[in-house]
Formats: structure tokens, sequence, C-alpha cells
């Protein structure tokens, strides 16, 4: 049989691995954090209100007032590379491709850019035919990870000839993770200039009404504090940062957590925010910032907050052992 000239051919298997951030604005300017705030607060997975009841109340009040606020605290934190969330993200990628040169490394972002389907298409357009999708969240949430996948899948839905496709799994009390964690949690604290009293392992919040909804969030960063605990030898409290709108959040808060440590006589904290792969607004501002503001205007003495894991070298160890596992059967 004679095949028609535009067959496709079918090439040797290859493999990507698309990493996969929350998203970032493109610039610290009320117009771009309007723009990414309205495709991410219009996510249902991420705000779990009706449609009809939510809408007005974004475009109403949210969306012409928080850009501007939200937009002062990007420019408190923006590089000369841009978003730090976008700057990590893509030095992961970059880091763990030269660790794993036999697959293809990318990253994109759920909200905003690089879009994960124009990463999608690049890496089909390279020749891969299997690509596992690793949204870079620890603890799992139907408004981080399950959203990263879901907008992976609506890409792969417009696909004639889809990749074979793997997810990464949540990975917060995973050996590996918590080892990376000990390394750099310890490093960190012995750079410093003071001997800190206890460890705030600070999480980004989510509305209570999703722990009874049956999302993992909570129970596995609880399990993610509890095995710090056991790996490290200071006392490790717990918090949940970045509330948002009026809704009940996870308890306990974290900068209430700050000002009640004081009061118990913690005069030196070292923050950490386990929960976040990379350094963002959200632990740049809310924690290395205000947080540090709040916690000396309370009468502590010394605030250090200690880094994400970012690219460092325990961290691309880290990834190179979740992804490999995963590929488990594609690449030797
Ligand atoms: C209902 C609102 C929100 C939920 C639920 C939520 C969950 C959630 N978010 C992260 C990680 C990040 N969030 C970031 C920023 C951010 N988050 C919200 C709201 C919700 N997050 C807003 C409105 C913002 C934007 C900033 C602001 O206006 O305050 C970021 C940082 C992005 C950056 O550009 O640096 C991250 C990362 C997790 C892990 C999570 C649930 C587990
Ligand atoms: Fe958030
Ligand atoms: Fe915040």
């Amino acid at each position: 049989m004679t095949l028609p000239a535009d067959h496709p051919v079918i090439p040797a298997p290859k493999v990507g691995v698309l990493l996969i951030n929350l998203g970032t604005p493109d610039a610290p300017d009320a117009r771009s954090v309007r723009r990414y705030l309205a495709e991410f607060l219009s996510d249902p997975r991420v705000v779990e209100i009706p449609k009809i009841v939510w809408q007005p109340i974004l475009h109403g009040v949210i969306l012409t007032t928080r850009p501007k606020k939200s937009a002062h605290a990007y420019q408190q934190v923006w590089t000369p590379e841009g978003s730090p969330l976008a700057v990590h993200t893509r030095a992961i990628s970059q880091a763990l491709q030269q660790a794993m040169p036999h697959v293809v490394v990318d990253w994109a972002m759920r909200y905003g850019n690089p879009a994960i389907a124009e990463k999608l298409a690049a890496m089909k357009a390279q020749g891969c035919d299997r690509v596992l999708l690793a949204p870079l969240y620890p603890q799992y949430s139907g408004a981080t990870t399950a959203t990263a996948n879901d907008a992976a899948f609506a890409a792969l839905a417009a696909m004639r000839w889809q990749p074979a496709v793997r997810t990464l799994p949540p990975y917060h009390d995973d050996p590996a993770y918590i080892a990376a964690l000990k390394t750099s949690i310890d490093a960190n604290v012995a750079a410093l200039d003071f001997v800190p009293d206890a460890l705030l392992a600070s999480f980004h919040g989510m509305p209570e009404r999703t722990l009874h909804l049956g999302d993992p969030y909570h129970c596995q960063s609880v399990k993610t504090v509890r095995l710090l605990r056991e790996a490290l030898t200071l006392p490790v409290h717990m918090s949940f940062q970045s509330r948002f709108g009026r809704a009940k959040w996870l308890e306990p808060e974290t900068e209430a957590t700050l000002a009640k440590l004081v009061q118990e006589g913690v005069r030196n904290i070292a923050v950490v925010t386990p929960g976040f792969a990379a350094d963002c607004l959200e632990t740049l501002e809310e924690i290395a910032l205000r947080a540090k503001e709040v916690f000396l205007r309370q009468g502590g003495e010394n605030f250090a907050y200690l880094p994400c894991l970012n690219a460092s070298a325990e961290a691309i160890t880290l990834y190179q052992r979740l992804m490999s596992r995963e590929l488990s059967g594609w690449i030797d």
C-alpha cells in the first residue's frame, strides 16, 4: 500500500517534562496585574462561588481596586529579569534540563505566560510523544495541582495526535523533599547572624470549606510539618498566609501566629514557606517584608526569611529523583 504524501511520519520516542507553576503578571503595573488576576480569579477551581454571584463581584469590586494595590506589592520584589516566580521557575527548568539531558525539560504557567498550551504544542513540535506534566506543588490542592492538569488536558483536547501523558503526584511526604528542605533550612540557618528560637513554616492558605469538602491540602501540609519536626532540631510552628475574601480560611493565620509567638517569648525567628517551590510575591513581599514588620513591631528582635528551594542544588537533586521515578518505563 502506498501512503499519501502528507501521511505523518512516526518519529523515535522522545520524552518531555513540563514543569508548571501558578503564573504571574507580565509586568508590575496595574494593567498587567488586572489581566492576570482576571484570569486567575475567574478559575472556578480557585474561587468556588457560583459564576453568576462571583463575576459581578470580581469585575465590580476586586478588579477595580486590587490591581493597583497588588502592582505596588509586585514593584517591591520585581527583578531586572522579571517576576521572581517566573525567574526561579525558569532557572529550575534550565538546571533540570542540564541534569536530565536525555529528556526535553520546559516550563509553563497556569495563568498568564508562558501558557501551558503553547509549551505543549512546542514539545509536540519537537517530537515529544510522551509528556510528564509536573505541577510544582508539593501539597496537592484543587486550586493548584488539579487546575494545572485541567489546563494541560484542555490543550491536549485540541490535538489530533496527542502525546501520552503522566502527571506528577504530590510529594509533600517524600523523603527526598523533606531531605531537600532540611539541607536548605540547615544551611540557611547556619548562615544567619543570630540563632533562631524557633522556625515557622508558613503555607499559602485556602478557604476552610475546601478541607471539609475533601481537599487534601491541609492534611498534606500538616504532614510536611510533622516530618520537618522529626528532621530538624529547632521547634517548628505552622501557619497559613495570604487570606483572600470574606470566607473563613485555614487557621492559624501567619501574622497572628507571629504575634502570639512573641507573646510566648519567642524573640528570634526564622520563617520558611515549604508549600512554595519558588519565591514569589507571597513569600518575598508578604513574608520577608510585611510579616517581618509585624514580628518586629510586636517586640520580636530578629526575623529571617529563609528562601524557597528555588533552583538550588538540593532542589534539582529532588526534582531529578521525582521526575525519574515517574518516567520509569519511558526512559531507562
Ligand atoms: C481565592 C483565592 C486564592 C486561592 C484559593 C489561592 C490558593 C493558592 N495560591 C497558591 C500560590 C500562589 N498564590 C499567589 C498569588 C495570589 N493568590 C491569590 C489568591 C488565591 N490563592 C491572589 C489574589 C494572588 C495574587 C497576588 C495578590 O493580588 O495578592 C502566588 C504568587 C504569584 C506571583 O506572581 O508571585 C502563588 C505562588 C497556592 C499554593 C494556593 C493553594 C494551595
Ligand atoms: Fe494564591
Ligand atoms: Fe498575598
